[in-house]
């Protein structure tokens, strides 16, 4: 270690013992450097030789940013210049992303402060702990959450919106149909004798028409409306700013769409029932019981039908 002596904060234990100093700096877990007013490395305890993967003699004399990927060089060069120059700031601290020799990059959080020597040049005292672990685990819980996040909105085995996610939606644009009189419409489609697939064909096929009919409907919407796997094979569309004529008109090409697209390795053709209903004054509630009203009326009258909700029911 240079035997070059700091002046405050650490003089009255060096006054004390210079060889106690020295030694509480060997020792201590935290990576600990000094650099002079060029930046070179003056000190370097082994903690800080052992994190980045040096020899002592590798980084004394060297510049620091011999440690700094590339990208930053020169950022915490020109930093390192103005915290030795400044008059305000006497401390620093702040998260980094470093290199070790063998290439590898960790993230630290390093704590700076501007100290003077004997010699009366000012130094740079600087603390490096590695968070990199930490930061690890911080992006594992962000990614975790987000796959929560999804999950609790999203149908797993369709990938669109699940019941709860698409209530709230609809809950929503009614309030917004209230404020300001727009239109909506919502669109009720239910797979005709599905039991009838599973139970020939197996769940797994079932599954393989619920995934294609959900793509089906997702490419013939628009990308305002809000595609709604109710429960089973029951969907909702959402269709903000639309009336009852143009919802019935969409709902029923998906209808004819679907009744002429095969489906699955087996080319099942699939019908749909639909009922269509639009915005009256009315409650989430009382606009599922219409809209599913008009769903089972088409499904009486003989299947692959859309039927339009009475206005009062
Ligand atoms: N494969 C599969 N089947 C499901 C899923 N959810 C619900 N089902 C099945 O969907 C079928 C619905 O049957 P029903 O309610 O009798 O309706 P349906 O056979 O379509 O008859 P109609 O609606 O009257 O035309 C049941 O066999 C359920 O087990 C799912 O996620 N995957």
């Amino acid at each position: 270690m240079a035997e070059r002596r700091i002046a405050d904060p650490f003089e009255h234990l060096i006054t004390l013992s210079s060889r106690d100093m020295a030694n509480v700096i060997n020792a201590t877990p935290i990576g600990i450097c000094i650099t002079d007013a060029n930046g070179q490395f003056e000190v370097v305890n082994p903690a800080y030789c052992d994190f980045y993967g040096y020899e002592k003699e590798e980084l004394l004399g060297q510049h620091f940013t011999l440690v700094v990927p590339k990208a930053y060089r020169d950022k915490l060069s020109q930093l390192h210049d103005t915290f030795i120059a400044g008059n305000e700031i006497q401390e620093l601290r702040q998260e980094w992303e470093v290199r070790r020799k063998n290439g590898e990059t960790r993230t630290i959080i390093a704590e700076a402060a501007r100290v003077h020597g004997e010699d009366g040049a000012p130094r740079k005292v600087t603390y490096v702990v590695d968070i990199t672990n930490r930061k690890r685990l911080e992006e594992q819980l962000k990614q975790a959450n987000e796959r929560l996040d999804h999950l609790a909105h999203h149908d797993e085995l369709t990938g669109i919106y699940n019941r709860r996610a698409g209530l709230m939606r609809l809950e929503e644009e009614l309030k917004r149909c209230q404020r300001y009189g727009s239109k909506l419409s919502v669109v009720m489609y239910d797979l005709d004798s599905f039991k009838h697939i599973n139970d020939t064909y197996g769940h797994g096929i079932g599954d393989d028409v619920l995934q294609e009919m959900t793509q089906l409907m997702a490419k013939g919407i628009r990308s305002t409306d809000f595609l709604v796997r109710l429960g089973g094979e029951e969907f909702l569309i959402i269709m903000p700013e639309v009336d009852v004529s143009s919802a019935y008109l969409a709902a029923d090409r998906l209808r004819q769409q679907a009744a002429a697209t095969p489906m699955t390795t087996h080319a099942l053709i699939v019908t749909l029932s639909a009922g269509v209903a639009s915005y009256m004054e009315a409650s989430t509630t009382r606009m599922l019981d219409r809209v599913d009203k008009a769903m089972y009326r088409a499904k009486q009258s003989g299947r692959n039908k859309v039927i339009i909700a009475d206005d009062v029911t």
